[in-house]
């Protein structure tokens, strides 16, 4: 082998070869941080959402074939465009927004073959001082992070909410006991521990009702006092079972809703072992283990209703 000699550059303009094609693709901006404030009045409202759109489309293949950027709508432009929509038009519901770019890409653009774009709603409170809330002064609230996720496919429209970094714990009205045991088992059965998850959920609207038009702010916020009241009042025999009853609960409460699919960390507490010191400890020190932790995943269907469509398998954030 001749290693003097020069090393071969690519040619990128030559013909694609028979030996290979492009696979599934899509493109666009990640994480567009926009913060919104309205400020009709001294009080002020903000607004902030973290943004991705990806688009898609057949006729985008000769950009990565041949570098023909003549159907490439740049990334910077869609940044751009999240930034302007929210002047334009003000944010509103994250699902709303996001349905707002999903249709203007779709025909502003006319061959796109579809998009997915994503976000997340970062919530604020306005701080209190002296019991008064202030006009102007915010602080980041903790009840988790809403998402949102709109999939436009010419007339298919999907839409998908959630909620990320829910994290909840309760000191007791958990047990866990009855699972098999082998050679390998060590874990003690409880009939009382502590139960601690941080919840990532995403719930898929029916078409017909988004089609009629959903409240999602209402609903959001519906599903969250639901969710959070089931974790608090069921008395767990284990994480899946609360997951269930999670699912359940927002089913039940809302006909707009089609499945909710979790995510749920158990974040183990361990009961500190204080006997070496001579202290007690009945259930009150405990070490919260980061890792390894155990992962919880499950979907709640309404009967009638088909899991996912097919549509829904490319959307990474359908957890
Ligand atoms: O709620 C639980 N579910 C499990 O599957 C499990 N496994 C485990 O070790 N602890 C727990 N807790």
């Amino acid at each position: 082998m001749d290693t003097t000699a020069a090393p071969t550059v690519q040619d990128t303009t030559a013909p694609v070869t028979t030996s290979v094609r492009l696979g599934a693709n899509q493109y666009g901006k990640a994480e567009v941080r926009l913060v919104r404030v309205t400020r009709d009045t001294d009080r002020h409202e903000i607004e902030d959402l973290t943004v991705t759109t990806q688009l898609r489309g057949a006729a985008l293949a000769e950009s990565y074939t041949e570098g023909d950027n003549a159907k490439v709508v740049a990334t910077d432009t869609q940044k751009n465009t999240v930034y302007a929509f929210a002047k334009e038009h003000g944010v509103g519901s994250p699902e709303e927004f996001l349905l707002r770019l999903g249709r203007h890409f779709a025909t502003a653009f006319d061959w796109y073959d579809g998009s997915t774009l994503s976000a997340e709603q970062h919530a604020w409170e306005r701080i209190a001082v002296d019991g008064r809330e202030h006009d102007h002064s915010f602080v980041r609230s903790g009840r988790g992070t809403r998402t949102a996720v709109v999939q436009v496919d010419g007339d298919d429209v999907h839409v998908l909410a959630g909620v990320t970094d829910l994290t909840l714990l309760k000191s007791t009205g958990s047990e866990f006991h009855g699972f098999p045991r082998d050679g390998y088992t060590t874990l003690a059965e409880t009939d009382d521990r502590i139960l601690a998850t941080s919840v990532t959920a995403r719930w898929r609207y029916t078409p017909e009702a988004v089609a009629a038009g959903i409240d999602y702010d209402a609903v959001y916020a519906g599903v969250l006092d639901r969710m959070l009241a089931t974790f608090a009042e069921l008395h767990s025999l284990a994480l899946q079972q609360t997951l269930f009853a999670m699912g359940r609960t927002a089913i039940e409460a809302f006909p707009e809703i089609a499945e909710v699919r979790f995510s749920m960390p158990n974040k183990h507490h361990f009961l500190v072992d204080l006997s070496p010191f001579g202290l007690e400890n009945p259930g009150e020190v405990f070490f919260a283990a980061d890792r390894p932790y155990g992962l919880i995943s499950g979907t709640v269907v309404r009967d009638g209703v088909a899991e996912a469509p097919a549509a829904w398998a490319s959307v990474p954030a359908f957890v």
